[in-house]
């Protein structure tokens, strides 16, 4: 039985034709493009079986245990290298007169799992997953995808897994009819079997394009109710919209029909600035892996220490989140408050978050184990912390409190182990200068809630240890999160860049604007939530208490300082106000909005607020204008973004892409939009800098407002694609 392998794990599928292996090793090593030559490898190694009369029965299957990754996705940015198309492929797969059965193993996604859809039989190792990620990349399964799978595992099934992009471990797989096997042991040797099985069947009946799709009793009105639900998730993605559209018309075309369809919207995406976005995003949260340091230690490098067990101190908000992603990656956990009853309410919290983990998670609670004191325990003494290999400490905001923290860690904790400080702006220089070993030191900057946010950001601080910093990077991958290295500096890279965006939007209530008028504007544009709810839901006071360490506000302003003023530069005191109201977010029911109870969640618009407004601009002598939404976004991205330049400029971050990483994972950024540089090369950086020119000279108060010299640089140099700004860095002002 000649037998087709679908090679190169990730990159592209490619075929080796057993029986004639020297010749198709000769044309993959040659082919430009690689894309183009598999297909014809697939395409010749079929006619072959077809033709061969000896052959009774075709399997395809993978290489080094792994079906295939879908199509090459940097061949769709390049529009030279693309190939042919791989949909007629595997209609010819399908239409084969001998039977054909993929044989998946680790993975069969996006254009990998259209190969196999065309195959008459599946069978699947266990542990195999399967999906159809293409909307996740701004695209729709465009090799037949959308037509096939409706017609095998049903269109709510097929509609879920194509417009998300999820992956399905085999066991699901096998439950939607997916796949008609699973099998533990060899699955190819099971393909074998199975194929000699089926020799001489019928194979009308196996050809998907043959099959309708299975009827719903209430078709119309689930198509209704899905496209109102992919709708509102996309929050301006076009991709799952267009996937949606693509499932809609296999539900009312003919096969060849819903094919030319799935082609046309197929093209519409992939000409899409959202497609080449979602690609950037793709690579870059890839390339953020390889990490690199002013002083040149790199991820190439650099070797982790193991961490087999750790410990973590404070379990507020933060503590309990991290606590609960050490569990759930299998790491045992020491969990340490100040006293008993901290640590009770703790414990009594961190219990609830792993149940409600474990019931979202195949096998249940067993899986985690978090009842057993070995894996987790929860201590007062810090005596418990002497032989972990890893600390991760998350009191609240004090620089007093976290150096005595970490000067008790440093005489406790065994010479080797690392010392994490789980802050949000605060100097690591400074903590770790309360250690005797400030190479063991490190920020690692969780986003709440941390067992949910897939964002690290990693700070290195002037003698962190290269090793320390694989180690973090590690246990970042090992939490299933995204890691970014970064310099040190007030706010790190994710909060700098955030309180320019932040101060606009304050400002622009000033000026005659509203909460919900800005929120709106910025969700339209994508995010997650807008700044004035988000404010709301992280508590008002948070702010309040830093701008009161830092001298902004409260009982050490001097007296006689300007109330719209700090420093010489323009300052807002309505955040400070609200507070001094008692309006905390939604904790209290009140703050940018009003909300039904304590801790709602519903924003109302609140009449008192608009009247405080309007009484503020009297007060300060503001004339109230209308603010557009063009207004809104511009001041509030473009800023953020100039201090993007300024954080590159000084070397905080090695390149644009971790910059984007972190605003995409960390902050609710639009992904269809790449991240905020992305987005910023994409509108043009010229056109940035004449409208951060303009609201500079209207606002010359307003020092984030004034161009960054790097920016001023690039548009100077003639506005480079974003893969070369770096080179344009000068040695002497970049530290990377
Ligand atoms: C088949 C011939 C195609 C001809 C092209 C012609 C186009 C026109 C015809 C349209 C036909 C449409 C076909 C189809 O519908 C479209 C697709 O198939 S799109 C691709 C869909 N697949 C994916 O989205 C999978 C993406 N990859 C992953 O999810 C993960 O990488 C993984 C496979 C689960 C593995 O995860 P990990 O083990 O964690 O490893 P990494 O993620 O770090 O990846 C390692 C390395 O591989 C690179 N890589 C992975 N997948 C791809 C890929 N599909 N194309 C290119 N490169 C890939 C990844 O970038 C890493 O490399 P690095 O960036 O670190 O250098």
């Amino acid at each position: 039985m000649p037998r087709f392998t679908l090679t190169g794990s990730h990159t592209s599928l490619s075929l080796d034709l057993f029986a004639d292996l020297h010749k198709v090793k000769a044309l993959l090593a040659s082919a430009e493009p690689v894309s183009g030559a598999v297909l014809q490898a697939l395409e010749d190694g079929l006619k072959k079986a077809g033709a061969d009369s000896s052959v009774k029965a075709v399997m395809i299957c993978g290489e080094n245990g792994k079906f295939s990754a879908g199509a090459d996705i940097r061949g769709f940015s390049a529009p030279k290298k693309r190939g042919g198309a791989l949909g007629p492929i595997v209609s010819l797969i399908e239409s084969s007169e001998k039977p054909v059965v993929a044989a998946i193993e680790g993975v069969a996604l996006g254009g990998g799992l259209e190969v196999a859809l065309g195959c008459h039989y599946r069978i699947a190792h266990a542990k195999a997953r399967m999906g159809l990620p293409e909307v996740t990349l701004g695209l729709l399964p465009g090799a037949e995808g959308t037509q096939r799978l409706p017609r095998l595992i049903g269109v709510p099934a097929a509609l879920d897994m194509i417009t998300t992009g999820k992956h399905i471990p085999a066991t699901e797989a096998l439950k939607l009819g997916l796949v008609d096997e699973i099998v533990e042991e060899n699955t190819i040797e099971a393909a074998i079997r199975l194929a000699n099985k089926v020799i001489g069947q019928p194979l009308g009946p196996r050809r998907l394009s043959l099959k309708p799709v299975p009827k719903l009793p209430n078709m119309e009105a689930f198509l209704r109710d899905a496209a109102v639900r992919v709708k509102r998730q996309a929050r301006g993605c076009l991709a799952p919209e267009l996937c949606f559209q693509a499932v809609r018309a296999a539900t009312e075309l003919p096969f060849a029909e819903g094919l030319r369809r799935e082609r046309e919207l197929f093209q519409v995406l992939l000409s899409s600035g959202q497609a080449r976005a979602l690609q950037y995003a793709f690579f870059a949260e890839r390339a953020v892996h390889r990490w690199a340091t002013p002083t040149g230690a790199s991820w190439s490098s650099a070797a982790p220490q193991p961490v087999r067990r750790a410990a973590v101190i404070g379990l507020g908000t933060m503590g309990r989140g991290i606590v609960t992603s050490l569990v759930k990656a299998n790491i045992p956990v020491v969990a340490l408050e100040q006293d008993l009853e901290y640590l009770n309410k703790g414990r009594k919290a961190v219990m609830l978050l792993l149940e409600r983990e474990a019931m979202k998670m195949e096998g249940g609670a067993q899986t985690l184990d978090f009842h057993n004191p070995a894996r987790l325990q929860f201590t007062v003494d810090f005596d418990l912390l002497r032989d972990v290999d890893l600390v991760i400490e998350a009191v609240f905001e004090n620089m007093a409190l976290k150096k005595e923290i970490f000067h008790k860690l440093s005489k406790i904790c065994k010479p080797g182990a690392l010392l994490c400080t789980n802050t949000s702006a605060l100097n690591i220089d400074e903590i770790a200068s309360a250690t005797s070993r400030p190479q063991q030191v490190i920020g690692t900057h969780f986003f709440s809630p941390a067992h949910v946010m897939r964002l690290l950001e990693i700070i290195y601080g002037r003698h962190t240890s290269p090793s320390a910093i694989a180690t973090a990077m590690q246990l970042a991958k090992t939490l299933k999160k995204v890691g970014v290295v970064v310099g040190n500096c007030f706010g790190f890279v994710g909060n700098r860049m955030m309180f320019p965006y932040v101060e606009q939007a304050v400002f622009l209530l000033e000026e005659g604007s509203r909460p919900e008028a800005v929120d709106q504007a910025l969700e339209d544009f994508g995010f997650k939530i807008g700044p004035f709810r988000m404010s709301d839901l992280a508590g008002l006071d948070v702010g309040w208490r830093s701008r009161q360490g830092q001298g902004l506000t409260g009982p050490s302003l001097p007296a006689g300082t300007p109330a719209r003023q700090r420093h010489g530069q323009r300052y807002s005191p309505l955040p400070d106000l609200l507070c001094e109201h008692g309006r905390f977010g939604q904790k209290n029911a009140k703050g940018w909005y009003q909300y039904e109870k304590a801790g709602g969640r519903t924003a109302t618009p609140d009449p008192w607020l608009h009247n405080f407004l309007s009484q503020y601009r009297d007060t300060h002598g503001i004339k109230t204008r209308f603010i557009d939404q063009e207004e809104i976004l511009e001041r509030c991205l473009f800023s953020l973004i100039n201090e993007g330049f300024a954080v590159l400029a000084e070397g905080i971050a090695s390149g644009p892409e971790h910059l984007d990483v972190i605003y995409v994972n960390g902050y609710g950024w639009p992904k269809h939009t790449g991240g905020p540089m992305f987005y910023a090369s994409t509108v043009g950086l010229p056109r940035v800098l004449a409208k951060l020119q303009k609201y500079s000279e209207a606002h010359p108060d307003v020092p984030r407002l004034r161009p960054n010299a790097f920016l001023k640089k690039l548009v100077a140099v003639g506005n480079p694609p974003i893969k070369e700004w770096m080179s344009y860095l000068s040695q002497q002002s970049a530290k990377l």
